[in-house]
């Protein structure tokens, strides 16, 4: 664990001590976007124009932010179209590598060792942390964005000319919706699970874990009179709160101390959870050993010895 000072490498824990004990997410630091015509997107500078071919992605297989990212590779049929490489599950004092291992896809763009060599390669001076997932251009060599909310929509509709299959999981109808929903869950859940386990005071993990347990306890009640987090139809939202709930039983409950109930024991949010996991092509994107190595051997402070659990059994398989 660590991050880049303009440029050089530091081993350094996330710091909680000016906040209370409070773990605070730092904002991405590339925020540029893929358009149809290569015109600027939202947030940064416009010269990305979708292509087949010219974008590379690097992921953890572990990490429910690059998830989501899979998850729109395989949903929109980009696998071919997008290349991948995939870190080692296991986040030492260099941060994510490219260390031999079951499942790793090493770096065909800069032949990097440590995936802070990516972001030193885009920006020599680059001060940050070095997260996944990434999104590469080929052509200018430098990374587009390293914001995954951003690059699933991205994914979701502009390779749409150029090869990507038939799909929207954001219909315009409905973005103000998802996006409000999307920051309830973001702020509650998705963060919320990393809020509390990296807390380092009782406060501040009573505080998260209260929130984040109010926030599922509202979701089961929604989905007791809907199927979806929208109704009747699956959206990014669902494919967002999704990443972290696959995660739960296994590591949150566990790791991060996420343990006032399990997802199982709430039979909406269970069959929900089921229902998405079997949708074609998405569970080739969980990788459960990835996901348990990660967590349990890299946060030392929270697991000092490493061991990971050979439990739970979770049957992901099961109609819903
Ligand atoms: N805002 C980012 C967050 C990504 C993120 O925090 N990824 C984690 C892995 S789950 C990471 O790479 N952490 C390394 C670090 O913080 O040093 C996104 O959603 O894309």
């Amino acid at each position: 664990m660590g991050l880049l000072v303009d440029g050089q490498w530091q081993d350094k824990w996330y710091d909680t001590e000016a906040s209370g004990g409070r773990f605070e997410r730092e904002d991405a630091g590339f925020r540029n976007w893929v358009t149809v015509d290569g015109s600027a997107g939202p947030s940064g500078q416009g010269g990305f124009q979708a292509e087949a071919n010219r974008y590379h992605l690097y992921v953890s297989l572990a990490c429910p932010w690059a998830n989501r990212t899979t998850i729109f590779r395989q949903l929109k049929g980009l696998e071919d179209i997008i290349s991948m490489s995939v870190v080692h599950p296991f986040m030492g004092d260099k941060g994510w590598t490219f260390a031999e291992g079951t499942g790793v896809v090493a770096d065909p763009i800069i032949n990097a060792s440590y995936l802070y060599e990516v972001y030193t390669a885009a920006e020599p001076n680059y001060t940050g942390r070095v997260t996944v997932p990434i999104l590469w251009d080929k052509k200018t060599n430098t990374i587009v964005s390293n914001e995954s909310a951003e690059i699933i929509r991205m994914f979701n509709s502009a390779f749409d000319d150029v090869g990507a299959v038939v799909g929207d999981f954001l219909p315009s109808d409905a973005i103000v919706e998802i996006d409000e929903i999307n920051a309830f869950i973001y702020d509650a859940i998705n963060n919320g699970v990393y809020k509390t386990g990296f807390a380092t005071t009782q406060e501040a993990y009573e505080d998260a874990v209260i929130t984040l347990f109010d926030a599922l306890d509202t979701l089961e009640a929604r989905l007791a009179v809907q199927r979806y987090l929208l109704g009747d139809r699956i959206t990014e939202a669902d494919w967002r709160l999704f990443t972290t709930l696959v995660r739960f039983d296994a590591v949150y409950v566990g790791h991060f101390k996420c343990n006032i109930r399990r997802i199982v024991d709430y039979p909406n949010l269970w069959g929900y959870l089921r229902d998405l996991y079997q949708v074609p092509g998405i569970k080739d994107t969980v990788n459960m050993d990835h996901i348990k190595a990660h967590y349990y051997t890299s946060h030392t402070t929270i697991n000092p010895t490493g061991v990971i659990p050979a439990g739970p059994v979770i049957e992901f398989d099961k109609p819903h």
